[in-house]
């Protein structure tokens, strides 16, 4: 097996179609911001406490009550079979070989309760928000009835950014991969493109309601006992207006740079959030995890955990479900590592003192 996570990024990038690999690695605008939480992070120095007993690490933590292997979930991706004919079946069954947190995006591949068969660890489901209610809400009981333990609301995307590479690409969905579960009717426009268009972007802008505020949260509060998450926080206010909807976590993320160009960065968000819901939700960085030490840093800045995104994709493409758990190994064997090097004996010992700003 491969020895770092962008080895990895390296077989995918060899094995996948052209536009494929596009729209999976591809960002927003001027692609700016697909550096800025890696170069965030890698501004981020290590301090290290010596002379703790670090002889029995634990890295184990819980999301919304559920227990986690390591402060590490799978952060929601459209449409897993672009990476490999398996999809989300695969990703679940590596997760569930460590207990690993899953969340199943909207656009999965496959269908929700098959997923669940197949998994051994917990999942949440992700939503955007349609112009059509119904089809949400049939989602949700499924949801429900199937074990999923939180729902996600991705609240960065009341429309799909314009990125480059899609339009360049004309990209759609190839033929035989679709959003298994969402009615077909909500699904207009994903397999075809005309030149200089990208198919999921139409699609966002004829289906997604991008009228949305607080007060349709406080309604979707309403309908579902399922823990809400909300998951494109950037900012304390917003934080702060959450924790007052009722909101059970934040994801602090910039969207993988997919979204807003010239967004905060997301490490650089997250202590102001952290500082503003004062352990009043719990709070989940993503975007560029790629080391067990990204892991530590996003803890010292007030993360409960972290997702991680394309690397799961990645894994994917080399190897299936192998190559997930291969992606999620790595990164455990790493933070562990770094547990023991740092003297942090449990996730607890992680705190603002543990790193400095290069
Ligand atoms: C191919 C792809 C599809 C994505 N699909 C979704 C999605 O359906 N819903 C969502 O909330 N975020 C989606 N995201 C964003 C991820 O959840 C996450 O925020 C981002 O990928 C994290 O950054 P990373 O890829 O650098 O780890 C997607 C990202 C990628 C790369
Ligand atoms: C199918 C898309 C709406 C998902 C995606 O590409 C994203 O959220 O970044």
């Amino acid at each position: 097996m491969e020895s770092t996570l962008y080895d990895y990024e390296t077989a995918a990038r060899e094995r996948l179609p052209r536009p494929v690999w596009d729209f999976l690695a591809g960002g927003s605008g001027t692609e700016s911001m697909l550096n800025t939480s890696r170069e965030a992070l890698d501004r981020l120095t290590l301090r290290p406490r010596c002379l703790v007993d670090v002889s029995d690490c634990r890295p184990d933590t819980s999301l919304l009550g559920s227990p986690l292997p390591a402060p590490l979930g799978i952060a929601p991706m459209a449409y897993h079979q672009l990476a490999h004919s398996d999809g989300e079946l695969a990703t679940a069954r590596a997760a569930g070989a460590s207990g690993t947190l899953l969340t199943v995006s909207m656009f999965a591949s496959r269908a929700l309760e098959e997923i669940a068969a197949v998994a051994g660890g917990p999942l949440w489901l992700q939503l955007y928000w349609l112009r059509r209610r119904e089809p949400m809400l049939d989602l949700i009981r499924r949801a429900e009835r199937a074990g999923y333990r939180a729902l996600v609301l991705t609240v960065d995307a009341p429309r799909i950014a314009h990125r480059p590479r899609d339009v360049r690409n004309g990209f759609a969905l190839p033929a035989g991969i679709r959003a298994a579960n969402v009615d077909p009717a909500v699904m207009t426009a994903t397999h075809s493109a005309a030149a200089g268009q990208s198919a999921i972007a139409r699609h966002a802008r004829e289906q997604f309601d991008s009228s949305i505020t607080w007060k349709d949260l406080a309604w979707l509060r309403e309908r579902t006992e399922l823990p809400l998450v909300l998951k494109g926080v950037l900012t304390a206010e917003d934080a702060e207006l959450a924790v007052q909807y009722g909101v059970d976590a934040l994801v602090v993320s910039n969207h993988g740079g997919r979204q807003l160009d010239f967004a905060t960065p997301a490490p650089d968000a997250l202590p102001e959030i952290a500082d503003a819901v004062a352990g009043r939700c719990q709070l989940i960085l993503d975007g560029a995890i790629r080391h067990g030490a990204d892991i530590a840093k996003a803890l010292c800045l007030g993360a409960d955990a972290v997702f991680v995104g394309r690397p799961v994709l990645w894994g994917l493409a080399h190897s299936g479900s192998d190559g997930v758990a291969a992606v999620l190994r790595t990164l455990m064997r790493e933070f562990d590592e770094v547990m023991a090097l740092m003297g942090a004996p449990d996730v607890q010992a992680f705190h603002r003192s543990g790193i400095a700003r290069k």
